[in-house]
C-alpha cells in the first residue's frame, strides 16, 4: 500500500481521502529539515504547502517518493530540476486557491485606501482619532497589475466591478485575452508611471525576481500603494521602507517576505504598512479546495498512474492511463531492447507511432522508450527523469505519429542514430495488451520481449541450431522460446531466444565461437 506524508497544515479532508482511496497516511507537521530528511525515506508522497521545503538534500533521503503534491499554487519551495532528476513527479492546485487570494489583495488594498489597521488599533486603544484618517476612494483610480494569469484577472475582474481602471503588465498576455479582461496591456515602466495602486501576481522566477527593484520603485507614481500577495522576492523590501519612510509610497501591504515565517523584520512598525503572515490562500473554502484536489491527484498517480497538474511530466488522466499502459509497456520494452543493442554514442532517437497509437498522448509514450532506453545505463531512470537525463546527454528526441494503419493495428517503431548508421526496432500489441516485437533492425521476427534473453546473428546455415541447442544445454540453460528471423535464405538470421536462466559472459562466449556466428549478447528485460 502506498504511504503518504502530509508535513504542514492541511484540511482533514485530504488524509480522508488518500485512506479512502487505499493510501496510507501520516500527518507530521513542524519538522526541522533534519527531522523530516530522517522520516521522508520512508513515504512515496509527500503532501506539502508552502512551509516544507523540498530541497536537493530532502530529495536525496527521499529513496521511495515518486510524487510531491503542493496543496496550493507556488512550488518555489520544491527543487523542482532536482526533484526531475531524481524521477519524483511534482504537481500543485493551480485554480484551488486564486479566488480566495485575489479577494485578500483587494482586501489589502481597501486596507491601504482607508489605512483600517491603524484605525482599528487607534479606535481600541480609546484614541477616537477621527481627523488623523484621512483615506482615498478607488473609484476611477489605476490600479497597475503586474502578472495577469489566474489570480491577477480576478483580481482585475474585481477591481473593475469598484470602477477602477487597469493597466497590465504581462509579457505573455496576448492583445486579445487583455481586451476580453478589460484591462490595458502596457509595459512595465508605464505601469509604474500610470498606477495608484499596483498588484504583484507573477511566481517568483529569475525574471521577476526583484520587479519592484529600488530602481522600479523611484519609477513609481509619488502617493502609489503597493500590494504584494504573490512572492516576497518580487519587491526589494529595504527600497520598500526607503520609499513609506520618505513618502513616496502611500502604503505597502505584504502578505509575502522574502524570508518566512517572518517573526522579525525592519518594515514592521513603518508608517502606512500592513502584513499578514501568508494568508493569501487561508480560507475555508480553499483549503478544502486544494485538499480535495492534492489528495484526489497524488492518490490517482500513486495508484493508477494518471498524472494531473504536474509541472514536470506531461499529464496522463486516471482515464488515459489505463489505455496508455500497455502501449507504455511495449514503448520502454522497444527503448530497452536498442539500449542495449545500441554501441557507442546516440545523437538522436526517433519514436514513430503509427495506427491505434498515433491516437494516443505522445508524451508518456515518448518518455516510456526514453526510460527504457536509459535505465540499460542507470537504474535510478524512470518515465520523470528520462526525457531531462536525455536532454542532458544532448540526445534529439524526434516523435512523429502516422494515423493511418500499416501492416498492424497499431505499431510503434523506435530508430536510434549512432555514429554507424540508423538502426530500428517496432513492436505491436497482439489482443490490444501483450507487446509483441515484430521487427528488428530490418528483419522480420515476431517475439515477446521478456526476462532473460538470448540475441544471436549467424549466417543462415544448416547445423547451427542443433549446434546452439547443445551449447545451451550443456550449460544448464533451458530454452522458452524460439524465434527466427532472416532477410533471404542462406542470409544473416537473427535468432531471439528466451531463457529460463541469465546468460553469463561463459556461455556467450561458447556462443560466439559457434561456426557462422557474428553477434551474440545476453539482453533482460
Ligand atoms: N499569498 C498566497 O497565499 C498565495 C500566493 N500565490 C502566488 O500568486 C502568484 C500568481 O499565481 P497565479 O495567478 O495562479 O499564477 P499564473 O501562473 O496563473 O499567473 C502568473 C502570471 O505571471 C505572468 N508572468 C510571468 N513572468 C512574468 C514577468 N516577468 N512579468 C510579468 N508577468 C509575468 C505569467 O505570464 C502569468 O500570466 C504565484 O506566485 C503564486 O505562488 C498563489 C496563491 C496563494
Ligand atoms: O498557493 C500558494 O502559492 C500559496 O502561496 C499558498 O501558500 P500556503 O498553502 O497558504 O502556505
Amino acid at each position: 500500500m502506498p504511504k503518504v506524508l502530509i508535513s504542514d497544515k492541511m484540511d482533514p479532508l485530504a488524509a480522508q481521502i488518500f485512506r479512502n482511496r487505499g493510501v496510507e497516511v501520516d500527518e507530521i507537521t513542524g519538522k526541522t529539515p533534519e527531522e523530516l530528511m530522517a522520516i521522508i525515506g520512508k513515504y512515496d508522497g509527500l503532501a506539502i504547502r508552502s512551509s516544507t521545503k523540498v530541497t536537493k538534500e530532502i530529495l536525496e533521503a527521499a529513496t521511495n517518493l515518486k510524487v510531491v503534491g503542493r496543496a496550493g499554487i507556488g512550488v518555489d519551495n520544491v527543487d523542482i530540476p532536482a526533484a526531475s532528476a531524481k524521477g519524483v513527479v511534482v504537481m500543485n492546485t493551480p485554480f484551488g486557491n486564486s479566488i480566495t487570494t485575489a479577494e485578500h489583495a483587494i482586501a489589502l488594498m481597501f486596507a491601504l485606501a482607508r489605512q483600517l489597521p491603524e484605525a482599528d488599533a487607534s479606535t481600541q486603544a480609546g484614541k477616537w482619532e477621527k481627523n488623523r484618517f484621512m483615506g482615498v476612494e478607488l473609484t476611477a483610480k489605476t490600479l497597475g497589475l503586474i502578472g495577469a494569469g489566474n489570480i491577477g484577472s480576478i483580481v482585475a475582474d474585481r477591481a473593475l466591478g469598484l470602477r477602477m481602471k487597469v493597466v497590465a503588465y504581462d509579457p505573455f498576455l496576448t492583445p486579445e485575452r487583455a481586451l476580453e479582461m478589460g484591462v490595458e496591456k502596457v509595459e512595465l515602466d508605464q505601469l509604474l508611471a500610470r498606477a495608484d495602486f499596483i498588484t504583484l501576481h507573477t511566481p517568483l522566477t529569475d525574471q521577476t525576481r526583484n520587479i519592484l527593484s529600488a530602481e522600479n520603485l523611484a519609477k513609481t507614481k509619488k502617493g502609489v500603494r503597493i500590494i504584494n500577495c504573490a512572492r516576497g522576492g518580487l519587491i526589494d523590501e529595504a527600497a520598500l521602507k526607503k520609499g513609506l519612510e520618505s513618502g513616496h509610497v502611500a502604503g505597502a501591504a505584504l502578505d509575502v517576505f522574502a524570508v518566512e515565517p517572518a517573526k522579525e523584520h525592519p518594515l514592521f512598525g513603518t508608517p502606512n504598512f500592513i502584513s499578514t503572515p501568508h494568508l493569501g490562500a487561508s480560507t475555508t473554502e480553499a483549503q478544502v479546495n486544494v485538499a480535495i484536489q492534492i489528495a484526489e491527484q497524488m492518490a490517482d498517480y500513486l495508484t493508477t498512474g494518471g498524472i494531473t497538474n504536474a509541472l514536470n511530466v506531461p499529464s496522463l488522466s486516471a482515464e488515459e492511463a489505463p489505455r496508455l499502459k500497455p502501449y507504455m509497456a511495449l514503448a520502454e520494452k522497444l527503448g530497452s531492447l536498442v539500449g542495449q543493442l545500441a554501441h557507442g554514442g546516440i545523437a538522436r532517437v526517433s519514436i514513430h507511432s503509427e495506427g491505434a497509437a498515433a491516437e494516443l498522448n505522445q508524451k508518456p509514450i515518448v518518455s516510456a522508450v526514453l526510460a527504457g532506453f536509459l535505465r540499460v545505463h542507470s537504474d535510478t531512470v524512470n518515465m520523470v527523469n528520462a526525457p531531462f537525463l536525455a536532454k542532458e546527454r544532448g540526445m534529439e528526441v524526434r516523435e512523429i505519429r502516422t494515423e493511418r494503419e500499416g501492416d498492424y493495428h497499431s505499431l510503434i517503431r523506435v530508430s536510434v542514430k549512432t555514429g554507424a548508421g540508423e538502426r530500428s526496432v517496432a513492436g505491436t500489441l497482439f489482443g490490444d495488451a501483450a507487446p509483441r516485437l515484430v521487427e528488428l533492425f530490418g528483419v522480420k521476427v515476431e517475439a515477446d520481449l521478456a526476462g532473460d534473453m538470448l540475441y544471436i546473428v549467424n549466417e543462415d546455415a544448416p547445423g547451427f541450431i542443433g549446434r546452439l541447442g547443445t551449447a545451451l544445454g550443456e550449460a544448464g540453460v533451458n530454452i522458452g522460446t524460439f524465434h527466427l528471423g532472416r532477410q533471404s535464405a542462406g542470409g544473416e538470421a537473427v535468432l531471439l531466444l528466451s531463457v529460463d536462466d541469465p546468460v553469463g559472459p561463459d556461455l556467450v562466449a561458447a556462443v560466439r565461437a559457434l561456426p557462422g556466428v557474428k553477434t551474440v549478447m545476453a539482453l533482460k528485460f
